[in-house]
């Protein structure tokens, strides 16, 4: 954050979004939430959080679109209010979060990209500001959290996903979509006794998988788990695994049913309802959140918006927790 603690009385407020009875929501730029880009803010105007596309859809394995995704989440963000009940808070109130444009990233190169990503990131945040980024497919999480650890440290990565992403190569490839996490262990990014995997289900290639994933760093709360102790138990065993330390927040659409997220490239049965994940969300609130991500949404797959604007709310209850905890 570039500011800390409460805004002082005569501090100058965020710049939000327009007031949606006076401007109707279906017009202007479709930036996140209709909140103003960041090259439109006044001249040295500090930005507490960047919401962040990066269109690239490379690393994946199976339907591809996710470059797609952070137009049809910014398009799906229209009609997101000012005030949050559920956390009372005002995220756009409270912290000036601004609209930073698409990365441009080469589509041909992986390599090229994951360092486009990587320095596209360290250039937004320069001045203290908290990514949210919008994907993208999954392999974009590990040039973030190599950002979020150079300014953080050690992360404790709280991942929402069907699936694992701990594994280690495909085709021979080391960066694709399935295997940023297994990556950023290597790479020691990762605070190996406070990462979780939530959500996940669904075949594994065998069952050295889940172990592999353990040795990686990651604790495993599965749905079928989720389903038999409930979402505040679930929030509890959260908590307790991320303790205080500095959090990055993946959120793999595809952690949703597909009956709640159909647009996506690697659909799985059995899922996460959008109520179950955004209430996971929200008892993040009070931890010291320092980067979120929200991927893999593939537009072409989707219907009337369902998964854009799963993916949006999705969105907006990261930025309510990162408010919540000013
Ligand atoms: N990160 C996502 N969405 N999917 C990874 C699935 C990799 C696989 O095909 O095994
Ligand atoms: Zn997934
Ligand atoms: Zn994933």
């Amino acid at each position: 954050m570039t500011t800390a603690g409460p805004p002082a009385p005569d501090a100058v407020p965020p710049i939000g979004p327009p007031d949606a009875s006076r401007s109707p929501r279906y017009t202007g730029p479709a930036t996140f939430a209709r909140l103003p880009r960041t090259e439109d803010l006044p001249a040295g105007r500090p930005v507490d959080v960047a919401v962040l596309g990066i269109p690239f859809d490379t690393g994946v394995s199976y339907r591809p679109g996710a470059r797609f995704g952070p137009a049809h989440v910014r398009q799906s963000s229209r009609l997101l209010r000012p005030y949050n009940p559920e956390l009372d808070v005002s995220p756009f109130g409270v912290l000036q979060v601004a609209d930073a444009g698409d990365l441009e990233v080469n589509p041909f190169h992986i390599d090229e990209a994951i360092a486009q990503i990587e320095q596209g990131a360290a250039a937004v945040t320069a001045d203290g500001a908290r990514l949210l980024s919008l994907g993208g497919d999954h392999t974009i999480a590990l040039p973030l959290l190599r950002v979020a650890h150079r300014r953080h440290g050690p992360l404790a990565v709280l991942h929402f996903d069907a699936h694992l992403d701990t594994w280690d190569t495909y085709f021979g490839e080391p960066y694709t979509h399935g295997t940023p996490f297994r990556r950023a262990s290597e790479e020691g990014l990762l605070d190996r006794d406070h990462c979780l995997h939530v959500g996940t289900r669904a075949s594994l290639y065998g069952p050295e998988d889940l172990p592999a994933s353990a040795d990686l760093g990651f604790a495993t709360l599965g749905c079928t788990e989720l389903e038999r102790i409930g979402v505040d138990a679930v929030v509890e065993r959260m908590r307790a695994r991320l303790g205080d330390r500095p959090v990055y927040v993946s959120v793999d659409i595809d952690v949703l049913d597909p009956g709640f997220a159909p647009g996506t490239g690697t659909p799985e049965s059995g899922g996460m309802s959008s109520r179950e994940l955004l209430a996971a969300i929200r008892g993040l609130a009070g931890l010291e959140i320092v980067g979120a991500d929200v991927v893999e949404v593939a537009p072409a797959y989707d219907h009337a918006e369902v998964t854009g604007i799963a993916a949006a709310h999705v969105a907006y209850e990261l930025l309510s927790v990162l408010a919540a905890g000013r």
